[in-house]
């Protein structure tokens, strides 16, 4: 039986500002301000199992693109369907509640949580889900330790080295096993033997939780892990390079959630 690919992106475009064309200018008071078209006519399928790079100069597209796919902004016209369901068909409501349910996010500038500690702030989207406390401490914890933070789950995020905080927002990212993992720039912060650890967390991921995984990088050997990399310019897609024929999606894999993210460890 074939199966739904787990995004599907049909002539996505982005725009920011009023109007809708690429080069349409409009009036706001006495300013004229260009309407900005940051995404056009994206066509992108994106299966579970895989992990997809997104690669492309500063101001291409690549944030944009992610903040669609996790369902966190919505796009101008064209549509992104999650398993089949139009994210555009949702209420704001029910899309909070698909990204809590189905998507990890690690933001560019980490978001996390200055009153809390790095235990608490991985914990949250189990506090949201409404997780046992036991749960939720014990996978919190193991995520931290997976990430080399075994001696930071006290610390707050201030107390926090840059990369110390990144592990974390990423531990959070994944502390729901979402079947989409959404990173954007998530090594930047990071030393290369610590980045390759975090990223063979992502390989696992999308390996043992048959999760797909989308990484927005300017960094080549993080783009390097990557199935399919997507290369963009100017909000569109110019190529699309296969790099790992062997490591695509399987209809053999574990079922979603029935492996355990540490296992053989
Ligand atoms: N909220 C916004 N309002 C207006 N323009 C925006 C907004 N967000 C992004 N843009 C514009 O959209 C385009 C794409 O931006 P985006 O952040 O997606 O690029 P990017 O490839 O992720 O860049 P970087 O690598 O620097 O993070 C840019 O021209 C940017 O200025």
């Amino acid at each position: 039986m074939t199966r739904l690919p787990l995004i599907d992106c049909v002539n996505l475009s982005r725009s920011y500002g009023r109007g809708g064309s690429r080069s349409r200018w409009f009036r706001r008071g006495n300013t004229e301000t260009p309407t900005v078209t940051a995404l056009s006519n994206i066509d992108l399928q994106i299966e579970r199992g895989e992990i997809v790079g997104c690669a492309g100069p500063s101001g291409s597209g690549k944030s944009t693109l992610l903040h669609l796919l996790a369902g966190l902004d919505m796009p101008t016209t064209g549509t992104v369907s999650f398993d089949g369901t139009d994210l555009s068909s949702l209420s704001d409501r029910a899309r909070t509640r698909h990204r809590l349910d189905h998507v990890g996010i690690v933001f560019q500038h980490f978001h996390l949580l200055e009153s809390l500690s790095a235990r608490a702030n991985v914990a949250l989207p189990l506090v949201e889900l409404g997780r046992p406390k036991s749960e939720r401490r014990e996978r919190a914890t193991e995520l931290l330790e997976a990430m080399g933070l075994g001696d930071r789950v006290t610390h707050r995020p201030t107390q926090l080295s840059g990369g110390e905080q990144q592990r974390v927002a990423i531990a959070r990212a994944l502390v729901t096993e979402p079947d989409l993992v959404i990173a954007d720039e998530p090594t930047g912060e990071l030393d290369t033997q610590t980045g390759k650890r975090v990223l063979s967390r992502f390989r696992e991921v999308a390996t043992e939780l048959d999760a797909a995984v989308v990484i927005a990088s300017h960094d080549e050997p993080t783009l390097a892990i990557a199935d399919r990399l997507v290369r963009m310019r100017d909000g569109r897609i110019e190529d699309i390079e296969i790099l790992s024929e062997d490591d695509g999606p399987q209809d053999d894999r574990p079922a979603k959630k029935s492996a355990q993210l540490n296992q053989g460890r």
